[in-house]
């Protein structure tokens, strides 16, 4: 089985502006380098991925052997489908979509996502059980899959997957389903941050998840 991971990121310093109550920008921009070098670490440790992409705007420290998709707009759904299609062409059986602020993502939860039987979509939800944290596509059926990250994702990604004739694999994982969107979210990125990544982040969260004064 050959299977990709194409990883989505925003551009430098433009990402996690949900999270600006509580963190600076250089802070922001801290966390979301640190979320993505682990996404990228943990994917690129499986043996089971052939090929890493990134989908975004050029920064720093991609690391060797990651393949960068530039961002071809309007939005992340449709840049996803032009990239899925692009990718295709180079004949994967199954590709991953991971969002980059997966701090708690492990080897084994990649494992499971690329372990699914040939005709199967895998999706992993979020804590809520309404938005997307990872799809699994199998190729070339899921060319063009229609992507509906946004608002209760979960549900649409499944439809449309049923619709294709696809079977669903829903795959529940406490490391898939932190996602970090808002700044109660924080605490499950700061247990893996701190310990590997940044030390500059050490002191959070700061007491009542406030920015540092001045
Ligand atoms: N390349 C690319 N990546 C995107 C785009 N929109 C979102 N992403 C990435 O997709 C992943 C999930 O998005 P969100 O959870 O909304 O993260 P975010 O956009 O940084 O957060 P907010 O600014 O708070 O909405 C993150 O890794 C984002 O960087 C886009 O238009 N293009
Ligand atoms: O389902 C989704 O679209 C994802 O969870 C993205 O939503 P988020 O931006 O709230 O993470």
């Amino acid at each position: 089985m050959s299977c990709w991971a194409l990883i989505p990121v925003k551009a430098p310093g433009l990402g996690k502006t949900r999270l600006a109550s509580a963190l600076d920008p250089d802070e922001r921009e801290a966390l979301v380098s640190g979320m993505l070098r682990h996404v990228l670490d943990t994917v690129r440790g499986c043996r089971a991925i052939r090929r890493v992409c990134v989908l975004g705007p050029a920064r720093p420290n991609l690391g060797s052997g990651v393949l960068r998709f530039d961002d071809p707009g309007p939005d992340l759904n449709g840049a996803l489908e032009s990239t899925v299609s692009a990718i295709t062409a180079a004949g994967p059986e199954r590709i991953l979509v991971l969002p980059a602020d997966l701090p708690c993502i492990t080897a084994a939860d990649i494992e499971r996502l690329v372990d699914l039987p040939h005709d199967a979509l895998g999706i992993a939800p979020d804590r809520h059980r309404t938005g997307t944290n990872a799809l699994s596509l199998p190729l070339p059926a899921g060319i063009w899959f229609p992507f509906s990250f946004g608002q209760d994702s979960f549900s649409t990604h499944c439809e449309s997957a049923i619709n294709r004739g696809l079977t669903v694999e829903t795959i529940l994982s406490c490391g898939l389903e932190k996602d970090i969107d808002d700044p109660l979210d924080l605490a499950d990125a700061v247990r893996v941050l701190r310990r590997v990544y940044n030390p500059a982040i050490d002191g959070w969260p700061r007491p009542g998840g406030r920015k540092r004064p001045g």
